[in-house]
């Protein structure tokens, strides 16, 4: 379960400019499966998703994760909540998928020949066997955030949180991308402009200034985010 406690982030003004408040005063609990996070660009979504794996600590307030706080229990969280970023360039960082993949399972402890049938078998879920020893420059976009995603799940978190993981994506790799998500065991915390996406969730967050200003099931929460932006 995760879960934030009157969490505020505040980020220092530059040059002597004053405070920036990126997060509000946010309580939450989350137990469901698929949570989505929708909001309107710099509403605070980003900054919410990283507070779940400690990416971003909390100026007040607390974040717990499974018991485990964010602020004193960092790298037990980050073996527990994977984290997937837009951009797989942030994320893909050995020369070929196949070591890539070899590089994320290195945590595991892994005999070589376990490891080696982990790789493969990882590659070939992802529809990537057949690039596992071409130059990672060479992938599609698409092909790119796949592996991205390959190589988080390959460590075996208990909890995912993605940032707009298709953002990148044509329209057929985001739905190998929404497939692949929606077909996860895990919990998965999912920040998306993609309201098709968001309407699968069992439940949407609406950010808007720093806040959660509606929280629900969807397709009220979708429902909710559109009429925010209705009004702007
Ligand atoms: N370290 C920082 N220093 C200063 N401002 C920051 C910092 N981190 C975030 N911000 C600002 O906080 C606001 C929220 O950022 P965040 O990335 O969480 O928004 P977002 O909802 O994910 O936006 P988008 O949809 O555009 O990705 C933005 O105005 C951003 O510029």
């Amino acid at each position: 379960m995760i879960t934030f406690k009157a969490v505020s982030v505040v980020v220092e003004g530059a040059g002597g400019a004053p405070d920036v408040p990126i997060l509000d005063d946010v309580d939450l609990r989350l137990t469901e499966r698929r949570i989505a996070v929708v909001g309107a660009n710099g509403s605070g979504k980003s900054t919410l998703a990283r507070l779940v794996n400690g990416l971003v600590l909390p100026t007040s307030g607390r974040v717990v994760v499974d018991g485990l706080d964010t602020a004193s229990d960092g790298a037990a969280v980050r073996r527990k909540v994977g984290f997937v970023f837009t951009d797989p360039d942030a994320q893909v960082v050995m020369p070929t998928p196949q070591e890539d993949i070899a590089l994320s399972l290195r945590r595991l402890r892994l005999d070589r020949a376990e490891r080696d049938a982990r790789v493969r078998g990882i590659l070939d879920r992802f529809d990537l066997g057949h690039l596992a020893e071409v130059s990672v420059h060479s992938l599609s976009g698409g092909q790119k955030q796949l592996l991205a995603l390959a190589g988080v799940l390959a460590t075996e978190p208990e909890i995912l949180v993605c940032d707009e993981p298709t953002t990148l994506l044509d329209l057929r790799w985001r739905r190998v991308v929404d497939e692949l998500l929606d077909s996860l065991d895990q919990q998965v915390v999912l920040v998306t402009h993609d309201l098709e996406a968001a309407a699968r969730a069992d439940r949407v967050l609406v950010v808007d200034a720093g806040k959660v200003v509606a929280d629900g099931g969807a397709p009220v929460g979708v429902e909710q985010y559109r009429a925010l932006m209705a009004v702007r």
